[in-house]
């Protein structure tokens, strides 16, 4: 297999991010210029004031008058009347009272989000004194979810119902506390900067941005965000906001577009093939924050400190709000709070803005409810004119992510196409010749064939192993694009997400059913830096894979080498059948007792990673080293009878290498194991005893998996919360399959073992047969050979001990070889299973490392 180009990039990557005023960004059109969207919210009286006594005409007398169908509000007649005040009267978007949050929703904020799916950005904010009714209204309860949940159930359902384009949808939290910044999805990022620059605008950095395919997912977020978020029981809220929340939701979208690269039939596709798309990515950012409320002097010295704060940066949006409504031209103070440098792209224009200001019904707050209120009439005149923003290239994540779908389904068509290619090539001819040879070349055909067939499994499952990491991240990639039918098979698979979550709790133990898949597109976050620069985070599972990849190349390693100890023996035997002189003596020794070649080893190893793991992650190391070392070796194979007929050239460069350096070992006439220079890599492996690179590498991969199993362990400690869960079960069931493996690991080399010891076992009777038939081949009696007849035998001795050996002896040396080669196909079956469980296994990993990240959630 030889291709050209790089496999898929490591997991990890920076892309460019895309930015609002971007130069690259076409300004498409423009809403017409519209008036901030203003609505108040009226909210009912709570316990407390329904107990209390909160002045004159009882606790629930009415202060305010909501007439909703003219979207009015005034001092109520009886209050304004006993209180002699001057009557007041507002009028806004919409006047609301009741604790319905859809029909607040539907008013206020449907159309918003509509639009920001159509590439307008969109900000909606909660303002209100402290304890009207903000966090309810923004986030609602399990029973009425508020303006965020149904702003994300109508993210999705626009994608579901709009299958002319795809979307691809991440999402950020943050807080203001006490005047400084912090990612409420990673809580150890605090004091974040706020960055402006030409092209960006004001954006906050670094921010952690999570890729998002299901409302579940991004509810889930937002649950994780607000077990971070700065919450406190005050004089005046059980549960009051200290912070200002902002979640934002970035939209991409663009057109869909066939994205199956096209090549002309029969020819290969070209890698590197470019998927310039014409057609522009639409990039929105829908703002949904929750605003700290006002409040009046605390009894606490914290919460004094925290509402100073809270205070002065509703003062200052307050004076942002008066500038830009009366003094045209006039110099906006919006360094003067971090509220209102990140409020200020919305403010200053390019988005449509809907403002909910929360009211308290009660006597007690009449002051502050009418600050409110004029606030609210304030808001109401500023003017925003939104207009889309489009990015031709691929600095959306769009379209980065098409075209790296595109590309990599170039290399996936042109691995299949190498395949087969090697497939039919595999196949042809050869029966007929083969048949007509005679019996001395055949023996030799059948060896060179069998190492083809090896060599030729081997390269099919490191092939199989390229096209299953391209399939692997074409679909995460895929699943990451959201579009009409993704969205419908999701809601498909996992009925209860999506279209129905806003009938349940939002709470975090509210756990669908399709968390499997949701998780395995969830690991992805981006994160902004200073620089703007987005980095993708496919967080522990790398690691996780990497392990998974060292222990398959373990398997290969060992496989390899179980291969070439046998060639070794079955070699030895064949000379030995054909009445050649063979040390079986040392043959053995150089099996049993020399050092490893650690050197040799390594190198084998590394160039098996860079056939299989290094692909992965490497760019270029996967396709360079495959495309070389089988080539290569190839090359090197010899057949088996000129190295050992005992030609001169062999005896020559035997004779070069009497120091044992790295050379392939032959058979010579004389009986003893010589080296050819010329038969490097190949032969090289039959010079390393076997036997304890066996060991180590069993013992190698058995602590891997033992590993593996510890740490299953300790996860599942760590989930004793979620030991009834469908997820828990089958990490149990994954931790005794780990187990299993273990057992069976330990089978097969026992296995291995009772192999060797036959075939020692046989060659010692061969020896002694030898003997007993007068030296035959010239093998000297070894004093150590006395000890065979208590060695265990499953062979018959018998028709070793005669000295009429000759075709008897033949035939059964033909019957072992044929057994030895049954069992090591068998072997080579076996461990090709092994390697594809290995792979199922990574998947329920990743499945694992999901159910994990939900539980850190
Ligand atoms: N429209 C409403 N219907 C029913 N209950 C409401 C409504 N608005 C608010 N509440 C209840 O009033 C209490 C205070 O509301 P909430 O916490 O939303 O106020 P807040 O403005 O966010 O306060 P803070 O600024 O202190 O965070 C909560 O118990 C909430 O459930």
């Amino acid at each position: 297999m030889s291709l050209n180009k790089p496999l898929p990039k490591p997991m990890t990557m920076t892309t460019e991010h895309f930015s609002e005023q971007d130069t690259s960004s076409s300004q498409q059109p423009s809403r017409a210029a519209e008036n901030i969207t203003v609505t108040v919210r009226v909210r009912p009286f709570c316990v407390a004031e329904l107990r209390g006594n909160h002045g004159g005409g009882g606790p629930t007398a009415e202060v305010w008058a909501v007439l909703e169908n003219d979207s009015r509000i005034r001092y109520a007649d009886d209050y304004s009347m006993r209180e002699r005040r001057a009557a007041v009267d507002y009028a806004y978007d919409h006047a609301l009272t009741g604790s319905d949050n859809e029909r607040i929703y539907t008013a206020s904020v449907k159309s918003l989000v509509q639009s920001a799916m159509e590439g307008y950005n969109g900000t909606v904010f909660a303002y209100g004194q402290t304890s009207s009714g903000k966090t309810y209204t923004m986030s609602g309860t399990g029973r009425q979810p508020g303006i965020t949940p149904r702003a994300v159930e109508d993210v999705f359902k626009y994608i579901r119902e709009n299958s002319e384009r795809e979307f691809l949808l991440r999402v950020s939290y943050l807080e203001i506390y006490n005047e400084s910044i912090r990612d409420l999805l990673s809580p150890e990022a605090i004091d974040l900067r706020i960055h402006e620059d030409r092209k960006r605008g004001v954006y906050v950095s670094p921010l952690k941005e999570e890729i998002v395919t299901t409302p579940s997912q991004v509810m889930r977020i937002l649950q994780r965000g607000d077990n971070q978020r700065h919450t406190s029981s005050t004089d005046y809220n059980a549960r009051s906001s200290r912070s200002h929340s902002i979640f934002q939701i970035v939209i991409e979208s663009r057109e869909r577009a066939p994205t199956a690269p096209r090549s002309p039939e029969g020819r290969k596709p070209s890698l590197g093939l470019g998927f310039k798309s014409t057609k522009a990515v639409r990039v929105s950012q829908l703002n949904l924050i929750d605003l700290a409320g006002s409040e009046k002097a605390s009894s606490d010295a914290e919460r004094r400190k925290e509402g100073a704060f809270i205070n002065k940066s509703l003062l200052t949006l307050g004076t942002v709000i008066s500038k830009l409504t009366e003094e045209k031209g006039a110099h906006i103070p919006y360094r003067d709070s971090k509220l209102t440098r990140i409020l200020q792209s919305s403010l200053s224009g390019n988005a449509r803005v809907s403002v909910i200001c929360t009211i308290s019904p009660s006597f007690s707050n009449v002051e502050e409810s009418h600050n409110t209120l004029k606030f609210a009439a304030r808001v109401k005149k500023v003017v925003t004119k939104a207009h889309t923003n489009q990015v031709m290239d691929d600095k959306a994540l769009l379209e980065k992510y098409r075209r790296e779908i595109g590309e990599l389904k170039s290399q996936l068509l042109l691995t299949t196409a190498i395949a087969a290619e090697q497939e039919q090539s595999d196949g042809v001819g050869g029966f007929d010749e083969f048949m007509s040879i005679d019996k001395g070349q055949h023996a030799e055909l059948s060896h060179l064939l069998e190492k083809e067939r090896l060599k030729h499994e081997e390269e099919m499952v490191e092939m199989s192993m390229v096209r299953n990491a391209l399939k692997e991240r074409i679909d995460q990639l895929t699943k990451l694009i959201l579009t009409s039918q993704s969205i419908n098979n999701t809601t498909a698979a996992a009925p209860g997400v999506g279209s129905s979550f806003l009938t349940s709790p939002l709470s975090a133990g509210a756990r669908p059913s399709s968390m499997h898949s949701q998780s395995i597109t969830g690991r992805y976050t981006v994160e902004t830096t200073a620089d703007g620069t987005v980095l993708e985070f496919p967080k522990e599972i790398e690691s996780r894979l990497a392990r998974k990849d060292t222990m398959v190349r373990q398997l290969q390693s060992e496989l390899e080498a179980q291969q070439e100890k046998v060639s070794l023996m079955k070699m030895a035997l064949q000379r030995a059948a054909k009445g050649e002189a063979v040390d079986l003596e040392k043959t053995l020794a150089k099996v049993e007792v020399e050092p490893p070649r650690e050197k040799f080893l390594i190198e084998k190893r590394a160039s098996i990673m860079n056939l299989n793991g290094g692909m992965l992650w490497q760019d270029g190391a996967l396709l360079n080293g495959h495309s070389r070392t089988p080539s290569k070796r190839h090359s090197k194979i010899a057949p088996e009878g000129t190295t050992g007929s005992g030609s001169q050239e062999n005896q020559g460069s035997a004779a070069g290498n009497d120091q044992g350096e790295p050379g392939s070992e032959v058979l010579r006439d004389d009986g003893r194991l010589a080296i050819d220079d010329e038969e490097e890599d190949e032969e090289l492996l039959m010079d390393t005893p076997w036997n304890r690179s066996e060991l180590l590498s069993l013992r190698q991969a058995k602590r891997e998996l033992e590993i593996v199993v510890i740490e299953q362990e300790k996860k599942l400690e760590d989930m004793v919360a979620f030991e009834d869960s469908e997820e828990f079960q089958n990490l149990v069931i994954e931790m005794e399959e780990q187990r299993e493996k273990i057992l069976v690991m330990e089978e097969e080399r026992e296995g291995f073992k009772a192999t060797i010891t036959d075939l020692k076992n046989m060659i010692r009777k061969l020896e002694l047969s030898r003997v007993d038939g007068g030296g035959v081949g010239g093998i000297p009696l070894l004093s150590s050979y006395e000890t065979i007849s208590v060695l265990p035998s499953s062979s018959s001795t018998t028709s070793l001990s005669s000295t009429a050996a000759g075709p008897n002896r033949t035939q059964e040396l033909e019957m072992m070889l044929q057994r030895e080669r049954k069992l090591r196909m068998e072997e080579q079956t076996r461990n090709m299973s092994r390697v594809a469980s290995l792979e199922a296994e990574v998947t329920i990993l990743k499945a694992e490392q999901s159910v994990r990240d939900l539980h850190v959630e």
